[in-house]
């Protein structure tokens, strides 16, 4: 809820801004761009800071008849005007070291006058100053409310700067460059909000003014410059400009502007005459310029110019972001309240999604009014008579990410009217609970007063369309409105496979029961932990998901085989040379961890496959150990063992520890970490990493006792580490 509330805040900031953020984001860059040339051009004084009025003064006595004025440019150029010893005019920027002229002032650049004037004032004057300094709050707002984001995201104010889980969404780059730009960004939009605030006089303007009494003695021979304590301690950079006496009157004196004072000096003896303090607020004006514009630092322009292009990519992720929020997946043509059959999907990978939208479109053919949405959608249906579940299952029998608050939903929304039902479930038989989610689903819909079962629950294994023809005919012979029969209209050929080349098939002596493949995978990208689909038949749908461990630059799939189970046996019945069809899922939540000081792998059987990779490709020599549960030391086991030792001899693994589970002495890998329990305790609490492969069981027995361990030690739940990205999973 206070989520919500802080992301529609930042959100309508950004809406009512993003204009004019986008104008100054852009005229802001090329001013700072502006500055940076100032700074590097020839006549920019770099050691402005170390000359004293007391050096350069005497020299610019012995080489010019007169100075009428000294100015200090913003971008720290010295100007003079006055008469050369000819006594011509001469009007220029000057080395004040040695006097001489460097360069002759120009008109500024027409270009970058318009641009300032147009990030200033918009070419609107007033009224435009004040857009201007709102807008610069605005962006101070949005600053803070991001930052607000931050720390929900990352759950802890110290966790600010933590990793952030990866991915490749516009979220992840928007929180992470966010971060990194929060500082630079805070600093523009408060000058530039404090800057139009000044202009406008919203700040008191007292000046200090003290006079002295003393009267110039006329008589007094003049003292040399260098001989006035005042002028040893004013530095050039201090100076904006001086006024030189017009003549040897009395009552002529140098004013010497500073950036925060302004003093009249006695021209025969030195000696102040008056003295005006300029007020704080002036002091903050110079700082804030200085921040806002870069004038002074080539290296601070350059981080505005950095920050003005992010403050662009910003208002382009945001926008993404909260379009793809918005944008609905899929768009009904009937509305909720008028549909009289709903179809309800649950489904993490999108191949149920498939099965329904194919019925729903032959529904629409027929003129029916329908509505097909996510389980989590689920709400009243006034005018529903039909209600069709489609479902898959994940983890032990769990639902899939949209439709986990399904219970939840049914209780609170009954329907006031009978509705039939009946829910196809999409699973696969290799599971324990195959179709357990929607055995569920069917079993609570089964309890409601208002639901009437239609037909018995319908299980499809593998996104089988011949599975699921069996409950098209079964509805069919039941209810009048006709559905195709055929599987070719709930075929899917799936698009985008590569042909990759098998380089490798490893068997065992001793046992097949797990095998190895390499594969070359010409120009694909991918790194360990990533996904590769394997098809074993372009023109059949059927895929099978196995995570990959690169290793010299192929895929390594360490592979479980099955006795006619379809992917696996293609697969080890492969020769070198032949080629398979497959496509790369970027799989970056289980990518091992760049800037972790400590990675732990755990795994058990196949598991081991990926990690054999990430340990391959570490070649920053992360702290890293390997735990890793097998039935029984066997040929592939050895295997394993020989290719750990290089890598230890490597330095890219510090360790490695197996256990067996049919040996004389039964161990599993839990045991393992619960031997080692204060290495876990410990390295978790150093912010170390935890990646764990394999099966759902091993997954959750492990984390269980990892639960356990850190509760014991540092009164801490494992759940908290899941948040902050210390433990990664991929587990099937
Ligand atoms: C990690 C993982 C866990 C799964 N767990 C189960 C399960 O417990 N029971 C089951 O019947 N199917 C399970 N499946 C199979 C999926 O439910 C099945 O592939 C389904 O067709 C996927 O549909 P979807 O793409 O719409 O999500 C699992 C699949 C994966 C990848």
């Amino acid at each position: 809820m206070t989520l919500s509330i802080w992301r529609y805040a930042h959100l309508t900031l950004a809406l009512i801004s993003f204009l004019f953020l986008s104008m100054a984001s852009i005229t802001g860059s090329i001013l700072a761009f502006n500055a940076i040339e100032n700074n590097v051009s020839p006549y920019h004084i770099h050691q402005i800071k170390q000359i004293s009025l007391a050096q350069t003064l005497p020299v610019l006595q012995k080489k010019y008849l007169e100075i009428t004025e000294l100015e200090i440019t913003d971008n720290s150029y010295v100007k003079i005007q006055g008469l050369d010893k000819e006594g011509n005019d001469i009007e220029g920027y000057i080395n004040p070291e040695n006097g001489n002229i460097i360069g002759v002032p120009k008109k500024n650049n027409k270009f970058i006058q318009w641009i300032t004037s147009f990030h200033r004032s918009l070419f609107l004057h007033d009224t435009g100053r004040i857009i201007v300094g709102i807008n610069s709050f605005l962006l101070f707002l949005i600053a803070t409310s991001g930052s607000i984001l931050i720390i929900k995201r990352q759950k802890k104010i110290t966790r600010f700067f933590s990793r952030i889980k990866k991915s490749s969404s516009p979220q992840y780059y928007h929180a992470l460059f966010g971060r990194l730009m929060l500082l630079p960004i805070i600093i523009i939009s408060v000058t530039g909000t404090y800057l139009t605030m000044e202009k406008f006089n919203l700040f008191p303007k007292t000046e200090h003014k003290i006079t002295s009494k003393q009267s110039p003695d006329p008589t007094t021979k003049k003292i040399d410059f260098k001989d006035i304590p005042l002028f040893s301690q004013i530095k050039l950079s201090e100076v904006k400009k001086i006024e030189f006496p017009f003549s040897e009157e009395p009552d002529d004196y140098y004013i010497i502007k500073l950036k925060d004072k302004e003093i009249t000096v006695n021209q025969f003896n030195g000696s102040i005459v008056s003295q005006i303090d300029f007020p704080i607020s002036q002091k903050f004006v110079n700082i804030g310029l200085d921040l806002h514009t870069g004038r002074n630092s080539i290296v601070w322009a350059f981080i505005l110019i950095i920050s003005s292009l992010y403050i662009l990519f910003f208002i382009y992720s945001g926008f993404s972001i909260t379009w793809k929020r918005k944008s609905p997946k899929f768009k009904n043509k009937y509305t909720k309240e008028e549909s009289k059959i709903i179809l309800l999907v649950g489904s993490e990978n999108g191949t149920t999604f498939r099965f329904a939208k194919a019925v729903y479109k032959q529904l629409l053919e027929q003129g029916l009014q329908s509505y097909l949405t996510e389980l989590n959608k689920y709400q009243s249906f006034p005018q529903a008579e039909y209600l069709l579940i489609f479902t898959s299952t994940y983890g032990l029998g769990d639902a899939p990410s949209n439709a986990q608050k399904f219970e939840i939903l049914l209780k609170k929304y009954p329907q006031n009217h009978p509705v039939n039902y009946c829910v196809i479930g999409f699973g696969s038989m290799l599971y324990n609970n195959f179709c357990g989610f929607a055995e569920w689903v069917d079993k609570l819909l089964n309890k409601e007063l208002w639901s009437k079962k239609l037909i018995n629950i319908h299980k499809i294994n593998d996104k089988s369309p011949v599975d699921f023809i069996e409950w098209v005919k079964e509805w069919n012979k039941i209810i009048p409105i006709k559905l195709y029969s055929d599987t070719k209209f709930y075929k899917y050929i799936p698009q985008g496979l590569k042909k990759i080349k098998v380089e490798e098939v490893y068997i065992p002596n001793d046992s097949k029961n797990t095998f190895l493949i390499k594969l070359k995978p010409g120009k694909i990208k991918f790194t360990s932990g990533d996904i590769l689909v394997v098809y074993p038949s372009k023109e059949n749908e059927k895929e099978r998901y196995y995570s990959i461990a690169k290793i010299n630059n192929n895929i390594q799939l360490s592979i479980k085989y099955y006795p006619s189970g379809l992917a696996s046996e293609y697969l080890i019945s492969r020769n070198p040379g032949d080629t398979i069809y497959a496509r790369v899922i970027n799989n970056t939540s289980f990518h091992f961890p760049e800037q972790a000081n400590q990675v732990v792998l755990i795994a058990n059987g196949t598991g081991i496959g990926p990690f054999l990779g990430m340990i391959a490709q570490n070649l920053k020599k992360t702290k890293t150990s390997l735990y890793c549960g097998f039935r029984q030391e066997n040929e592939i086991v050895i295997k394993y063992e020989q290719f750990l030792e290089e890598q230890i001899n490597q330095g890219k693994l510090l360790q490695y520890d197996f256990s067996f589970s049919s040996m004389r002495e039964i161990r599993y890998v839990m045991d393992l970490v619960k031997r080692d329990k204060d290495f876990f305790a410990d390295m978790l609490k150093n912010n170390g990493v935890i990646m764990i492969c394999g099966s759902l069981q091993m997954q959750t027995n492990v984390e269980k006792i990892l639960d356990e361990i850190v509760f014991d030690k540092y009164q801490e739940r494992i759940i908290e580490y899941k948040n902050q990205g210390q433990i990664l999973t991929d587990c099937y």
